[in-house]
Protein backbone atom coordinates (compact mmCIF):
# COMPACT_ATOMS: atom_id res chain seq x y z
CA UNK A 1 0.00 0.00 0.00
CA UNK A 2 1.21 3.64 -0.43
CA UNK A 3 1.34 6.46 1.97
CA UNK A 4 -2.38 8.43 1.79
CA UNK A 5 -1.98 12.34 2.17
CA UNK A 6 -4.03 13.01 5.19
CA UNK A 7 -3.25 16.15 5.33
CA UNK A 8 -6.75 17.55 4.93
CA UNK A 9 -8.27 15.00 7.35
CA UNK A 10 -5.87 15.65 9.68
CA UNK A 11 -6.66 19.82 10.05
CA UNK A 12 -10.67 19.01 8.68
CA UNK A 13 -12.05 18.47 12.26
CA UNK A 14 -10.39 21.23 14.04
CA UNK A 15 -11.31 24.01 11.02
CA UNK A 16 -14.55 22.32 10.70
CA UNK A 17 -14.69 22.97 6.81
CA UNK A 18 -18.31 23.99 5.67
CA UNK A 19 -21.36 24.43 7.91
CA UNK A 20 -20.04 23.02 11.03
CA UNK A 21 -22.67 20.61 11.31
CA UNK A 22 -20.16 18.05 11.36
CA UNK A 23 -19.16 15.38 9.43
CA UNK A 24 -21.57 13.51 7.16
CA UNK A 25 -19.80 11.45 4.39
CA UNK A 26 -16.37 10.16 5.16
CA UNK A 27 -13.95 7.87 3.54
CA UNK A 28 -10.65 6.56 4.75
CA UNK A 29 -7.72 4.62 2.75
CA UNK A 30 -10.07 3.65 -0.37
CA UNK A 31 -8.20 1.77 -2.62
CA UNK A 32 -9.71 0.30 -6.51
CA UNK A 33 -8.33 -2.01 -8.82
CA UNK A 34 -9.62 -2.62 -12.33
CA UNK A 35 -7.49 -5.05 -13.80
CA UNK A 36 -3.72 -3.54 -13.25
CA UNK A 37 -5.48 0.13 -13.18
CA UNK A 38 -5.32 1.15 -9.96
CA UNK A 39 -7.98 3.78 -9.96
CA UNK A 40 -7.99 4.98 -5.86
CA UNK A 41 -5.00 4.11 -4.20
CA UNK A 42 -5.23 5.39 -0.77
CA UNK A 43 -8.00 8.01 -1.11
CA UNK A 44 -9.62 9.99 2.02
CA UNK A 45 -12.50 12.35 1.81
CA UNK A 46 -15.20 14.02 4.11
CA UNK A 47 -17.73 15.96 3.38
CA UNK A 48 -20.30 18.11 6.02
CA UNK A 49 -23.67 18.70 5.87
CA UNK A 50 -24.31 21.71 3.47
CA UNK A 51 -21.12 21.52 2.52
CA UNK A 52 -20.11 22.07 -1.62
CA UNK A 53 -17.16 20.40 -2.58
CA UNK A 54 -15.29 20.41 -5.99
CA UNK A 55 -13.58 16.92 -6.74
CA UNK A 56 -10.78 18.16 -9.14
CA UNK A 57 -7.84 16.66 -11.13
CA UNK A 58 -6.65 15.17 -14.38
CA UNK A 59 -8.42 12.92 -16.72
CA UNK A 60 -8.64 9.55 -15.33
CA UNK A 61 -6.85 10.03 -11.79
CA UNK A 62 -9.94 8.76 -10.37
CA UNK A 63 -12.31 11.09 -9.55
CA UNK A 64 -14.84 9.60 -10.53
CA UNK A 65 -14.59 6.27 -8.97
CA UNK A 66 -13.88 7.74 -5.95
CA UNK A 67 -17.43 9.65 -6.23
CA UNK A 68 -18.87 5.84 -7.07
CA UNK A 69 -17.15 4.53 -3.78
CA UNK A 70 -18.59 7.27 -1.98
CA UNK A 71 -21.88 6.63 -3.00
CA UNK A 72 -22.14 2.90 -2.91
CA UNK A 73 -22.58 2.39 -6.36
CA UNK A 74 -18.91 0.63 -6.54
CA UNK A 75 -17.68 -1.58 -3.39
CA UNK A 76 -14.14 -0.14 -2.77
CA UNK A 77 -11.40 -2.91 -2.52
CA UNK A 78 -10.17 -2.00 0.58
CA UNK A 79 -10.60 1.25 3.04
CA UNK A 80 -14.10 2.47 4.52
CA UNK A 81 -16.64 4.78 3.54
CA UNK A 82 -18.82 6.13 6.36
CA UNK A 83 -22.15 7.84 6.26
CA UNK A 84 -23.35 8.97 8.87
CA UNK A 85 -23.01 6.48 11.56
CA UNK A 86 -23.39 3.40 8.96
CA UNK A 87 -20.30 1.98 7.18
CA UNK A 88 -21.41 2.21 3.30
CA UNK A 89 -18.42 0.07 2.80
CA UNK A 90 -20.12 -3.13 4.25
CA UNK A 91 -23.50 -3.14 3.36
CA UNK A 92 -25.32 -5.41 1.49
CA UNK A 93 -26.65 -4.38 -1.96
CA UNK A 94 -29.63 -4.24 -1.31
CA UNK A 95 -28.67 -2.06 1.65
CA UNK A 96 -26.48 0.42 -0.52
CA UNK A 97 -29.31 0.47 -2.93
CA UNK A 98 -32.06 1.87 -0.17
CA UNK A 99 -29.61 4.17 1.16
CA UNK A 100 -28.75 5.74 -2.43
CA UNK A 101 -33.00 5.87 -2.98
CA UNK A 102 -33.52 7.34 0.18
CA UNK A 103 -30.63 9.57 0.90
CA UNK A 104 -28.83 10.45 -1.78
CA UNK A 105 -29.26 12.13 -4.92
CA UNK A 106 -27.50 12.01 -8.78
CA UNK A 107 -26.75 14.33 -11.48
CA UNK A 108 -24.38 12.66 -14.99
CA UNK A 109 -22.89 14.97 -17.23
CA UNK A 110 -26.08 13.87 -19.68
CA UNK A 111 -28.96 13.98 -17.71
CA UNK A 112 -29.63 10.41 -17.80
CA UNK A 113 -33.72 11.36 -18.01
CA UNK A 114 -35.67 8.43 -18.64
CA UNK A 115 -37.01 9.09 -22.79
CA UNK A 116 -40.38 7.58 -22.39
CA UNK A 117 -41.19 9.66 -19.62
CA UNK A 118 -42.51 13.66 -19.60
CA UNK A 119 -40.00 16.12 -17.78
CA UNK A 120 -42.64 15.56 -14.59
CA UNK A 121 -42.53 11.86 -14.26
CA UNK A 122 -38.82 11.76 -14.51
CA UNK A 123 -38.57 14.40 -12.00
CA UNK A 124 -41.22 12.77 -9.93
CA UNK A 125 -39.47 9.11 -10.29
CA UNK A 126 -36.83 8.92 -7.21
CA UNK A 127 -39.74 10.00 -4.41
CA UNK A 128 -41.99 7.13 -6.62
CA UNK A 129 -39.31 4.81 -6.03
CA UNK A 130 -39.04 5.72 -2.31
CA UNK A 131 -42.83 5.06 -2.03
CA UNK A 132 -44.62 8.01 -2.13
CA UNK A 133 -47.94 8.05 -4.51
CA UNK A 134 -48.21 9.58 -7.73
CA UNK A 135 -49.39 12.94 -6.83
CA UNK A 136 -47.66 14.06 -3.74
CA UNK A 137 -44.58 12.11 -5.86
CA UNK A 138 -45.44 14.99 -8.88
CA UNK A 139 -46.42 17.58 -6.17
CA UNK A 140 -42.75 17.81 -4.86
CA UNK A 141 -41.41 17.60 -8.36
CA UNK A 142 -43.12 20.16 -9.55
CA UNK A 143 -41.85 22.58 -6.77
CA UNK A 144 -38.30 21.89 -7.53
CA UNK A 145 -38.67 21.92 -11.26
CA UNK A 146 -40.43 25.58 -10.91
CA UNK A 147 -37.60 26.47 -8.62
CA UNK A 148 -35.13 25.27 -10.91
CA UNK A 149 -37.09 27.25 -13.87
CA UNK A 150 -38.18 24.54 -16.47
CA UNK A 151 -41.70 24.33 -15.07
CA UNK A 152 -42.63 25.76 -18.48
CA UNK A 153 -41.58 21.82 -20.13
CA UNK A 154 -42.76 19.73 -17.52
CA UNK A 155 -45.11 18.04 -19.85
CA UNK A 156 -42.51 17.30 -22.61
CA UNK A 157 -40.06 14.47 -23.01
CA UNK A 158 -36.58 14.83 -22.08
CA UNK A 159 -36.25 14.74 -26.18
CA UNK A 160 -38.06 17.92 -26.52
CA UNK A 161 -36.05 19.80 -24.66
CA UNK A 162 -32.67 21.36 -24.79
CA UNK A 163 -29.80 20.28 -22.99
CA UNK A 164 -29.71 22.73 -20.36
CA UNK A 165 -33.24 22.51 -19.95
CA UNK A 166 -32.94 18.44 -19.26
CA UNK A 167 -30.26 19.40 -16.79
CA UNK A 168 -31.73 21.28 -14.58
CA UNK A 169 -34.76 18.52 -15.08
CA UNK A 170 -31.96 16.19 -13.46
CA UNK A 171 -30.99 18.76 -11.26
CA UNK A 172 -34.88 19.00 -9.98
CA UNK A 173 -34.95 15.31 -10.09
CA UNK A 174 -31.95 14.46 -7.70
CA UNK A 175 -32.94 17.62 -5.37
CA UNK A 176 -36.94 16.43 -5.54
CA UNK A 177 -36.07 13.28 -3.03
CA UNK A 178 -34.79 16.06 0.00
CA UNK A 179 -31.33 14.18 -0.21
CA UNK A 180 -28.65 14.31 2.61
CA UNK A 181 -26.07 14.21 -0.12
CA UNK A 182 -25.86 14.92 -4.11
CA UNK A 183 -23.29 13.29 -6.51
CA UNK A 184 -22.66 15.54 -9.34
CA UNK A 185 -20.15 14.47 -11.71
CA UNK A 186 -19.64 16.52 -14.66
CA UNK A 187 -22.98 18.28 -14.35
CA UNK A 188 -22.51 20.89 -16.94
CA UNK A 189 -20.11 18.92 -19.11
CA UNK A 190 -22.55 19.38 -22.00
CA UNK A 191 -23.67 22.77 -21.84
CA UNK A 192 -22.39 26.29 -22.71
CA UNK A 193 -20.56 28.17 -20.28
CA UNK A 194 -23.94 30.26 -19.42
CA UNK A 195 -26.15 27.56 -18.98
CA UNK A 196 -23.14 26.05 -16.98
CA UNK A 197 -23.07 28.82 -14.68
CA UNK A 198 -26.86 29.03 -13.94
CA UNK A 199 -27.04 25.07 -13.81
CA UNK A 200 -24.49 25.96 -10.29
CA UNK A 201 -25.97 28.72 -9.12
CA UNK A 202 -29.30 26.66 -8.67
CA UNK A 203 -27.58 23.43 -7.98
CA UNK A 204 -25.80 25.28 -5.51
CA UNK A 205 -28.37 27.89 -3.96
CA UNK A 206 -30.96 24.77 -3.48
CA UNK A 207 -28.17 22.65 -1.73
CA UNK A 208 -27.55 25.22 0.51
CA UNK A 209 -30.88 25.75 1.88
CA UNK A 210 -32.08 21.91 1.91
CA UNK A 211 -28.33 21.77 4.15
CA UNK A 212 -27.57 18.90 1.29
CA UNK A 213 -23.98 18.09 0.88
CA UNK A 214 -22.89 18.00 -2.69
CA UNK A 215 -19.61 15.77 -4.37
CA UNK A 216 -19.12 18.03 -7.53
CA UNK A 217 -16.85 16.01 -9.77
CA UNK A 218 -15.76 18.70 -12.53
CA UNK A 219 -12.80 19.73 -14.26
CA UNK A 220 -13.37 22.98 -15.11
CA UNK A 221 -11.87 25.66 -12.51
CA UNK A 222 -15.09 28.16 -12.95
CA UNK A 223 -17.18 25.23 -11.89
CA UNK A 224 -15.41 24.75 -8.78
CA UNK A 225 -15.67 28.30 -7.75
CA UNK A 226 -18.74 27.56 -6.64
CA UNK A 227 -17.92 25.30 -4.13
CA UNK A 228 -16.68 25.75 -0.41
CA UNK A 229 -14.03 23.45 -0.46
CA UNK A 230 -11.80 22.01 -3.74
CA UNK A 231 -10.01 18.32 -3.40
CA UNK A 232 -7.67 17.22 -5.98
CA UNK A 233 -7.42 13.51 -6.92
CA UNK A 234 -4.02 12.61 -8.62
CA UNK A 235 -3.17 9.23 -9.32
CA UNK A 236 -5.72 7.69 -6.98
CA UNK A 237 -5.22 9.64 -3.94
CA UNK A 238 -7.07 13.24 -2.65
CA UNK A 239 -5.52 16.47 -1.37
CA UNK A 240 -7.57 18.89 0.07
CA UNK A 241 -6.46 22.23 -1.39
CA UNK A 242 -8.26 24.48 1.34
CA UNK A 243 -6.93 22.85 3.63
CA UNK A 244 -3.46 22.96 2.71
CA UNK A 245 -3.60 26.78 1.65
CA UNK A 246 -4.67 27.09 4.94
CA UNK A 247 -1.66 25.47 6.62
CA UNK A 248 0.96 27.58 4.71
N1 LIG B 1 -15.21 0.15 -14.79
C1 LIG B 1 -13.92 0.29 -15.08
N2 LIG B 1 -13.22 -0.71 -15.66
C2 LIG B 1 -11.91 -0.59 -15.92
N3 LIG B 1 -11.18 0.52 -15.66
C3 LIG B 1 -11.82 1.55 -15.08
C4 LIG B 1 -13.22 1.50 -14.77
N4 LIG B 1 -13.57 2.68 -14.21
C5 LIG B 1 -12.46 3.43 -14.18
N5 LIG B 1 -11.41 2.78 -14.70
C6 LIG B 1 -10.03 3.25 -14.81
O1 LIG B 1 -9.66 3.78 -13.55
C7 LIG B 1 -8.95 4.98 -13.71
C8 LIG B 1 -9.69 6.11 -12.99
O2 LIG B 1 -10.89 6.33 -13.70
P1 LIG B 1 -11.93 7.48 -13.27
O3 LIG B 1 -13.08 7.39 -14.22
O4 LIG B 1 -12.20 7.38 -11.83
O5 LIG B 1 -11.08 8.80 -13.56
P2 LIG B 1 -11.56 10.31 -13.68
O6 LIG B 1 -10.58 11.12 -12.91
O7 LIG B 1 -12.98 10.43 -13.29
O8 LIG B 1 -11.38 10.55 -15.25
P3 LIG B 1 -12.13 11.57 -16.24
O9 LIG B 1 -11.82 12.96 -15.76
O10 LIG B 1 -11.48 11.28 -17.56
O11 LIG B 1 -13.58 11.22 -16.21
C9 LIG B 1 -8.79 5.21 -15.20
O12 LIG B 1 -7.53 4.72 -15.60
C10 LIG B 1 -9.91 4.41 -15.78
O13 LIG B 1 -9.59 3.97 -17.09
Amino acid sequence: MTAVAHTASAHADSTGAGSGAGVLLQAEGLHKVYGTTVALDGADFRINAGEVVAVMGPSGSGKSTLLHCLAGIVPPDSGTVTYRDQQVSSMSDAQRSALRRGDFGFVFQFGQLVPELTCLENAALPMRLAGAGRKDAEAGAKKWLERLEVDDVRHHRPGQVSGGQGQRVAIARALAGNPRVVFADEPTGALDSLNGERVMELLTQAARETQAAVVLVTHESRVAAYSDREVVVRDGKARDMTMLAGAV
